[in-house]
């Protein structure tokens, strides 16, 4: 009986644990890979109270009576020097953005609000004390832990590390993954194409996919003809060799479709052997020794489908990421798709408008074919569609997963 997308995703899942040895990086070698332990701010930030804008500080509270007050303008600060004033009363110092508020000041005018002369300036309004003044630690504490254990280290998160004075960050190792094309119709592009010879885009597909995501190594086997010995004999060593090795081709039901029979020879074992999916039905996940396994379909997209919503979760619960499972967003069918009960079917979108509430408005792509390369790449990602649906009409409400969402 094929089992639900879910539940193979549940299943493959189930058959890894999280890497447990680490590395220590710096800040930018670390961009994409995945905490292994808490950095902690040296620093408070900001550092110390400083201004938000070009403008005059002074001490609010030395503003007596009601307005305009002319005050004696004693010194300049800029960023990166410390000024210590005299002490005194009722002055003003010219402050630029960033510099340190000096002792005994509290608030900063913008220049665009009082007027210079000379070495006076004159305030009109009462200011808010406090105001324009960003205050030490007010966006991060000192020792206070900044991320946690299985975040991914992405663009947003890496400068609040740097900001804090964090500079190198202890981090999973990569997890090492084998991909293996099986075909003896595949030619590499670049080379002459041969009769009855296609060109291997399913590796591009596998490697590129993987390498979007930094707490990969990949490892690319190249390609290998339909011969059970040989497969058997890739695939072993593999096994020996990666914490998981990925295949395409070669797992339905054709007299040189051999990938199954290489696994259980090579010791191995399948726990997902059909899957109630268009496409994907032919997916083979198991294990050969502690090493997962995983045997695409052929065909181009449900070799996609099932690496991006079966096998990468299963990937990033191996690389200790901490959110590992697919995220799917509403969206509204604005076309109709020759759905069939019984299974779900995952089928290439694009968005052509919104509707009131600011879902998107999706047509399909591809009209079912799962070996179409110029659907997918038209498409915007790909939509859900659940197995109880014997159809799908406009206006229905789905799942879609936006392959970028940028
Ligand atoms: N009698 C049945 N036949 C098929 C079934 C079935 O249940 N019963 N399932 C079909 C489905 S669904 C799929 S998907 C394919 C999957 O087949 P395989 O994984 O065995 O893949 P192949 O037969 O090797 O190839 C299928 C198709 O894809 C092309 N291909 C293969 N590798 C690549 C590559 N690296 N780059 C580009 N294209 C590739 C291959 O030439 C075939 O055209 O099986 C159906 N058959
Ligand atoms: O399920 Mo297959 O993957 O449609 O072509």
């Amino acid at each position: 009986m094929p089992i639900s997308p879910d539940m193979a995703a549940a299943r493959a899942s189930a058959l890894v644990l999280p890497v447990m040895k680490s590395e220590r990086l710096e800040l930018l070698a670390a961009m994409g890979r995945i905490l292994a332990r808490v950095p902690v701010a040296e620093t408070a930030v900001p550092p110390f109270d400083n201004s938000a804008m070009d403008g005059y500080a002074i001490n609010a509270g030395e503003l007596i009576g009601t307005g305009p007050w002319t005050v004696p303008i004693i010194g300049i600060a800029a960023a990166g020097t410390i000024v210590r004033p005299e002490p005194g009363t009722c002055r003003a110092i010219r402050i630029l953005t960033g510099a340190a508020l000096p002792s005994g000041f509290d608030t900063v005018i913008m220049q665009e609000r009082c007027e210079r002369k000379g070495d006076t300036v004159t305030i009109f309004e009462r200011p808010r004390p406090g105001q324009n003044v960003k205050r030490a630690g007010e966006d991060v504490q000192e020792g206070q832990a900044l991320l946690e254990i299985g975040d991914v280290l992405t663009p947003e998160r890496l400068p609040l590390l740097a900001g804090a004075g964090v500079a190198s960050v202890e981090v999973f190792r990569r997890i090492r993954v084998a991909v293996l094309c099986t075909g003896s119709e595949l030619r590499s592009a670049g080379e002459p194409l041969g009769a009855g010879q296609i060109y291997n885009s399913n590796g591009i597909l596998v490697s590129a996919m993987l390498r979007e995501h930094a707490w990969i190594e990949v490892e690319e086997l190249g390609i290998v003809r339909d011969n059970r010995q040989l497969i058997t004999e890739i695939i072993q060593k593999a096994a020996r060799n990666y914490d998981v090795t990925i295949t395409t081709g070669g797992v339905s039901a054709g007299d040189e479709d051999h990938v199954a029979a290489a696994v259980i020879e090579s010791g191995g074992s399948l726990d997902v052997v059909k899957v109630a999916m268009r496409p994907g039905k032919p997916l083979k996940i198991g294990r050969i020794g502690i090493s997962l396994f995983a045997g695409l379909p052929g065909n181009p997209n449900a070799a996609l489908v099932c690496l991006r919503y079966i096998v990468l979760p299963a990937l990033r619960k191996m690389a200790a990421k901490s959110e590992f499972g697919t995220k799917w967003f509403p969206a509204i069918s604005a076309s109709t798709y020759p759905k069939r009960a019984d299974r779900t079917e995952f089928v290439p979108f694009r968005t052509v408008g919104h509707n009131p509430n600011g879902l998107p408005l999706i047509v399909f792509l591809g009209q079912g074919s799962s070996a179409s390369l110029s659907a997918i790449a038209m498409a915007e990602g790909i939509a859900r569609l659940p197995s109880e649906l014997s159809t799908m009409e406009p206006g229905v409400r789905i799942d879609v997963d936006f392959f970028r969402r940028s």
